[in-house]
C-alpha cells in the first residue's frame, strides 16, 4: 500500500542557521524515519543546501522546494530552475500552493507548466489544491478541486505518475487553526482519488499519495491519517518545531 508522507512546508520560514538549527533538533530525536513513513522538508531556496547536509544524516528525510520556474534558465530574476534543484539535492517541489496562487498569480495554466517542467526533470511534485471558505459555504469545493487537479495534470503520462503528489488544503483550514474534519477530508480525498482515475489508469492513480494539509497538529493528526485515502499530511506552522513535527511522524509511524 502507499506509504505515509509527513512534509513540513515551512515556508517564508528559517534562513541557513534556523534551518541548521531545526534540523539539528530533528535528528536529536530521530535519525531513521520508521518503515512505511516518508519525510519531506520544503525549506526556503536560500536554505536548501543547509537542509541537505544535515538531510545525510538522517535516513528517510528528502529535501523538497516550495517552487520552481517551467523555462530552464534566462532572464527571469528571482526565480529558480529544475536544474538548480536536482544540482541542490532536491528531489521534490512543492507546486500551485493557494498561496503562491494568491499572491503571486499563478494560474492553473501556470502550475501545469511548472507540473510538466519539473516531472520532465525527474523532480517528484506535491501538487496543491484547495478551496476558498466561499467556494465551499456555496458548495462548489468539489467542482473547484476537481477543476484544479484536472489542469494540473494536463499532459502528464501515465509513467509519472509515480512522481506525482496531491495535497488537498482547504484555504480556510491554511494557518487558522480551524482544521477539515476527518469526514471532510476523506470525502474530498476520495473525490481527488476518483479524478486521479480518469486521468491515469487505476493502478497508478491508487498508488499517489494524497496529503493532507491546512492546520494540522499533533492533536488532530491520528483522526486525520485514519482516514483511508489521506496518506499524510503537508505542515506548515507544525513543521517548525522539531518535536511537534516528529510527533506526528510518530503518530504515522503508529497506524502503518
Ligand atoms: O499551507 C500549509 C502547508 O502547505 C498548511 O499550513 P498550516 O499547517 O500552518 O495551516
Amino acid at each position: 500500500m502507499r506509504n505515509f508522507l509527513i512534509a513540513g512546508n515551512w515556508k517564508m520560514n528559517c534562513g541557513i542557521s534556523a534551518t541548521n538549527k531545526l534540523l539539528n533538533g530533528i535528528k536529536e530525536i530521530t535519525t531513521s524515519l520508521p518503515d512505511g513513513v516518508d519525510g519531506l522538508v520544503c525549506p526556503p531556496s536560500i536554505s536548501l543546501q543547509t537542509a541537505a547536509d544535515v538531510l545525510e544524516d538522517i535516513e528517510g528525510m528528502t529535501l523538497g522546494a516550495q517552487n520552481v520556474h517551467f523555462e530552464d534558465n534566462g532572464a527571469y530574476t528571482g526565480e529558480i530552475s529544475t536544474q538548480m534543484l536536482n544540482e541542490v539535492g532536491s528531489e521534490y517541489v512543492i507546486l500551485g500552493h493557494s498561496e503562491r496562487r494568491e499572491y503571486f498569480g499563478e494560474t492553473d495554466k501556470i502550475v501545469n507548466a511548472k507540473v510538466l517542467k519539473s516531472l520532465e526533470d525527474g523532480l517528484k511534485t506535491v501538487i496543491c489544491v484547495g478551496e476558498s471558505l466561499k467556494e465551499r459555504k456555496a458548495d462548489e469545493h468539489k467542482l473547484r478541486v476537481r477543476k484544479q487537479v484536472q489542469a494540473a495534470l494536463t499532459g502528464v503520462e501515465d509513467g509519472d505518475a509515480t512522481n506525482v503528489v496531491i495535497a488537498y488544503e482547504p484555504i480556510w483550514a491554511i494557518g487558522t487553526g480551524e482544521t477539515a474534519t476527518p469526514d471532510q477530508a476523506q470525502e474530498m480525498h476520495k473525490m481527488i482519488r476518483s479524478v486521479l482515475e480518469g486521468v491515469f489508469n487505476q493502478e497508478s492513480a491508487s498508488k499517489i499519495q494524497i496529503l493532507y494539509g491546512g492546520s494540522m497538529k499533533p492533536h488532530n493528526a491520528e483522526e486525520l491519517l485514519q482516514q483511508p485515502d489521506v496518506d499524510g499530511g503537508l505542515i506548515g506552522g507544525a513543521s517548525l518545531k522539531a518535536d511537534s513535527f516528529t510527533e506526528i511522524i510518530d503518530i504515522a509511524k503508529q497506524l502503518v
